[in-house]
């Protein structure tokens, strides 16, 4: 057994006390063996915390990695005319070599804000798989399915290539690479599909996971043609079982809590993307209040503008507040939870807790800055002061990812370059 041992720092415990404490891992089985004092003597390397905050790994539960490509490219948009005057045109022209340089993009990002695990709908599932496994992240990855302007032959390829992804990627890189069945929507995919390519997703035993009355545009539609709410829909579809989770859920009333909390979906708040596309705001408090199992996503890097869920965090705090008109609403515990394992319990990953016989995901935050002064709380400070840049050291499944900034798994300066080349190529072949 190889051991890595995180000494000197205070560590956020499951239920959200901060310890002096070293944290000891096995870096062969990928576990923490242990929490307590002076572990670092006997172990075959160390990582040191001293002045640094040690926390469970940040998980993104809903993210699109490689359109960090179109970061910037088209913002100031509702979603509707977002996707279909600028990023529907500019994915079109992708190809796996371009999704490769956008997920690599936003897996160094990832790596660098301190998330260990994520959840993904995008096309060239299996370059994106081959991507993470190789960068060393923790991941459900799933084929974005769209029936909509398709003929019947064209949605049921599409629709079989989100189940064949879903096997062919399950149990990559050593295991940390999971999948999903992945419809894009409940109005972009026609129900006669979604009642077909469920059942037959269950049958491989994969989660569901799609984008949920997100808009209320999006819900008009369904409530008109079907007399029913969207959840309801999505139940009568076998789209809410407890594995499953749904992206974004801002207009959802009252029923709709009930179903979810009933269910045990989980839902990924998205509170950045709601607010630059102003979606609306989700009823997290309610939600929370209900019993719903909550995570907190980024959405794609075009319509937040970032990857980090320490900003992710923030912007949950803040929103839930005004949504609620309450100040105590969704307090820094509340949001805390929902970025480590709210998300992590909805996805369906053991990750978001630092505890023996829990996954080695973590990271070390420095607090020795002008920002994170003075300390009463450090809870807050992950909520509402910290930032990605305060990030040390990102620790996935025992291996150390990135040390004091330096990230190991990928070369900083290739992956932005290429990167930088492949948004180039693609938004040129966009506009021809
Ligand atoms: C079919 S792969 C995923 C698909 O989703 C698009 N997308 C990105 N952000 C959002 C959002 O907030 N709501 C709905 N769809 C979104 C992405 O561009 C891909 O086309
Ligand atoms: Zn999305």
């Amino acid at each position: 057994m190889t051991t890595l041992a995180i000494t000197g720092g205070r560590v956020l415990r499951p239920d959200l006390s901060v310890t002096t404490a070293d944290v000891l891992l096995d870096g062969d089985a990928g576990e923490v063996l242990e929490v307590g004092p002076d572990l670092g003597g006997a172990a075959d390397e160390t990582l040191n915390a001293d002045g640094s905050l040690v926390t469970p790994g940040f998980v993104n539960g809903h993210c699109h990695v490689a359109m960090t490509l179109l970061r910037g490219y088209a913002d100031d948009k509702p979603l509707d005319a977002w996707l279909q005057e600028d990023i529907w045109p500019a994915e079109a022209e992708l190809t796996a070599e371009t999704v490769r340089a956008g997920t690599e993009l936003g897996v160094l990002e990832m790596i660098k804000s301190g998330v260990t695990a994520f959840a993904d709908m995008y096309f060239f599932v299996p370059t994106i798989a081959e991507t993470v496994a190789d960068a060393g992240l923790r991941a459900r990855l799933g084929h974005g399915v769209i029936s909509v302007g398709k003929d019947d032959e064209a949605a049921r390829e599409d629709a079989r290539e989100g189940l064949a992804v879903a096997e062919e990627i399950d149990g990559l890189g050593d295991g940390r690479i999971s999948s999903a069945f992945m419809p894009h929507s409940l109005t972009t995919v026609d129900g006669e599909y979604l009642s077909e390519f469920v059942p037959q997703a269950r049958d491989l035993d994969v989660p569901i996971h799609y984008h949920a009355n997100e808009t209320a545009d999006e819900v008009a539609p369904i409530v008109d043609e079907h007399g029913e709410r969207p959840l309801e829909y999505a139940a009568e579809r076998g789209m809410l079982e407890s594995e499953d989770f749904i992206a974004h859920g801002v207009h959802v009333d009252d029923r709709e809590i009930e179903l979810l909390a009933e269910a045990g979906t989980g839902v990924i708040h998205c509170p950045a993307s709601n607010m630059k596309l102003a979606s609306g705001m989700a009823p997290v408090q309610r939600l929370r209040e209900a019993g719903v199992t909550v995570g907190l996503g980024t959405d794609g890097a075009a319509s937040n503008n970032d990857l980090s869920m320490l900003d992710e965090a923030r912007d949950a705090a803040m929103l839930g507040k005004l949504a609620a008109d309450d100040a105590s609403a969704v307090p820094a515990e509340a949001v805390v939870e929902m970025a480590t394992h709210g998300s992590a319990d909805a996805v369906g990953l053991e990750s978001g807790r630092l505890e023996a016989g829990a996954p080695a995901d973590l990271a070390v935050i420095d607090l020795e800055t002008p920002h994170l002064t003075p300390r009463h709380d450090l809870v807050s400070h992950l909520a509402y002061a910290a930032a990605a840049a305060d990030v040390r050291h990102t620790v996935c499944d025992g291996r150390v990812l990135m040390r004091d900034r330096e990230v190991q798994t990928l070369d900083e300066a290739t992956v932005r370059d290429r990167a930088s080349e492949a948004a180039e190529s693609l938004v040129a072949r966009a506009g021809e």
